[in-house]
């Protein structure tokens, strides 16, 4: 049995979600297509997978990766079937989806993985570095996100699958503005991670170091 194995398939194996991210913060909306993933695929746990360089965000500032990892622990410490890895963080170099599969592979050789995305991540999966050998090693789950369609056009058959999930509007984008101006963002993260991020002055233009790979700059 592939990993790219059906998802109504029962293999007997453990099934363990993988929820990649910059979680720059962790919100809400990211909690919510976790739960709602394992439960409807039976999964025994989710691992959520802090990004340490993402590639497609080399544009932007983003906050270090330790702050975003422990903010990742902290809103996902409550559950039982919530893990967190540092293999994105602790991987020089920008990060890649199938280098996060590669090693939780290796790590979890007996689990087939179900690789979590929302609307908009999905839209682009096609470029992806090694597009093609994503959907030998993980089944793909495409959940939907205001504002964002969900479509899975050109993706081979049966590689990807859909689930309608409780639609939560926010965004990390909004989240960051917010806690910028001063606003609230109570109800949008978790309440350990409002405070985590009043606690180190987060968004306020501190913690945050710039998102180029230097290794590749010329
Ligand atoms: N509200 C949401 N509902 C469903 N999926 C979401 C939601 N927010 C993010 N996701 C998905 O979670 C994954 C990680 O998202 P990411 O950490 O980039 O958050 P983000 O809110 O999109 O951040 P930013 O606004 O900084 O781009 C992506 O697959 C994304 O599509
Ligand atoms: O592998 C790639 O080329 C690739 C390009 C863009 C995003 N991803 C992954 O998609 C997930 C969401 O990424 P992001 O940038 O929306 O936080 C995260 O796990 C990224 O590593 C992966």
């Amino acid at each position: 049995m592939g990993r790219g194995m059906s998802p109504a398939e029962r293999t007997g194996r453990p099934r363990v979600g993988v929820m990649g991210g910059t979680f720059d913060p962790i919100h809400h909306g990211h909690l919510v297509a976790a739960s709602e993933v394992a439960a409807s695929y039976g999964l025994d746990e989710v691992v959520f997978v802090p990004t340490g360089k993402p590639s497609f965000k080399q544009d932007r500032k983003v906050t270090s990766a330790e702050h975003r990892y422990l903010m990742t622990v902290i809103a996902t410490a409550s559950n039982p079937r919530f893990m967190v890895s540092r293999v994105d963080i602790d991987r020089p170099g920008l990060t890649y989806t199938v280098d996060t599969l590669r090693d939780l592979s290796a790590q979890r050789p007996d689990a087939d993985l179900f690789f979590i995305t929302g609307a908009d991540a999905v839209a682009q999966i096609l470029a992806w570095k090694d597009a093609s050998a994503l959907w030998g090693m993980a089944h793909f789950v495409a959940v939907n996100r205001p504002g964002h369609n969900l479509s899975i056009d050109g993706i081979p058959e049966g590689a990807v699958t859909t689930l309608e999930v409780p639609a939560l509007a926010i965004s990390s984008t909004d989240c960051r503005r917010r806690a910028e101006a001063g606003k609230p963002v109570w109800y949008l993260v978790p309440d350990g991670v409002v405070q985590y991020i009043a606690k180190h002055g987060l968004y306020r233009g501190q913690s945050v170091e710039s998102n180029r790979d230097e290794a590749h700059d010329e």
